[in-house]
């Protein structure tokens, strides 16, 4: 469907002779939270930098909002808030001063930005740290900043790289909070992450990959049943174990 977020189409992305990404087609309608799984080196970090237009398909077309996601992708990045994997900050800049020049450089109301992003910064516990260089945050400090850049220009879709990673017990709640709000809001969120019972929480649909190919997608509800396992880890166990070499 045209109006669909995000529609993959037979992309593939090699570097060199190494093939990361291998004819994978998959669309996220508006407002879905779907969760991206796949073992280590599957493709996953690859694939989101082909959304955000940081790389080019080798072959095939990913789109979002309608926009080519490397041809236009001043414009798509207007429409994605993306949290990578490692955010990495200019050293010299507090996490407000990273934030209010975010906010400039998107073209907001900086005042109205940061108001906002202060009310997000308490809920994340990271307001009382806002004012401290961001190059010396802690690796989770450092990810719910990247979450409050991600998210300050109101994006359409939320693309987030492992975003719990770092975060501890209550921050992880607290994240999974906000996205159920943002998600209920209208916004579309496509995460990946390696933790099933998370998934099983938040999702209502995940596509799985595997050394490059979508080996499964669907809706979480009928995903296990319909290969006749218990549970969504059962599955993915089924659908990416690798045997060990000799
Ligand atoms: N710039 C690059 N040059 C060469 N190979 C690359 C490059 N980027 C990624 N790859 C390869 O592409 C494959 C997919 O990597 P990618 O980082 O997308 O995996 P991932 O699913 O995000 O893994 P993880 O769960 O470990 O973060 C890997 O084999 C990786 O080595």
């Amino acid at each position: 469907m045209i109006d669909d977020i995000v529609v993959v189409d037979r992309a593939s992305k090699s570097f060199g002779p190494k093939t990361a990404l291998s004819d994978i087609s998959f669309r996220v309608p508006p407002g879905q939270i779907c969760g991206l799984l796949g073992p280590n080196g599957a493709g996953k970090t690859t694939l989101f930098r082909l959304l955000m237009g940081i790389l080019k398909a080798t072959s095939g077309t990913l789109q979002v909002a309608g926009l080519d996601a490397f041809e236009e992708r001043v414009e798509v990045k207007r429409v994605i808030g993306f949290l990578p994997d490692e955010p990495v900050f200019y050293s010299y800049l507090s996490g407000r001063e990273v934030l209010a020049l975010s906010a400039g450089m998107h073209g907001l109301d900086v005042q109205e930005a940061m108001a906002r992003v202060e009310t997000l910064a308490q809920r994340m516990r990271l307001a009382d740290d806002l004012d401290k260089y961001a190059e010396e945050y802690s690796r989770g400090m450092k990810k719910k900043l990247g979450l409050l850049l991600a998210m300050l220009h109101q994006p359409r879709l939320l693309v987030l790289d492992e975003p719990t990673n770092g975060l501890d017990v209550e921050s992880t709640r607290l994240f999974y909070d906000l996205v159920n709000e943002e998600a209920a809001a209208g916004t579309t969120v496509l995460f990946s992450t390696h933790l099933m019972d998370h998934v099983a929480r938040l999702c209502s649909h995940a596509v799985i990959v595997n050394s490059g190919r979508v080996v499964e997608q669907g809706a979480l509800a009928d995903l296990a049943e319909r290969h006749g396992e218990p549970d969504l880890e059962a599955l993915f166990l089924k659908l990416t174990s690798r045997p060990a070499k000799e």
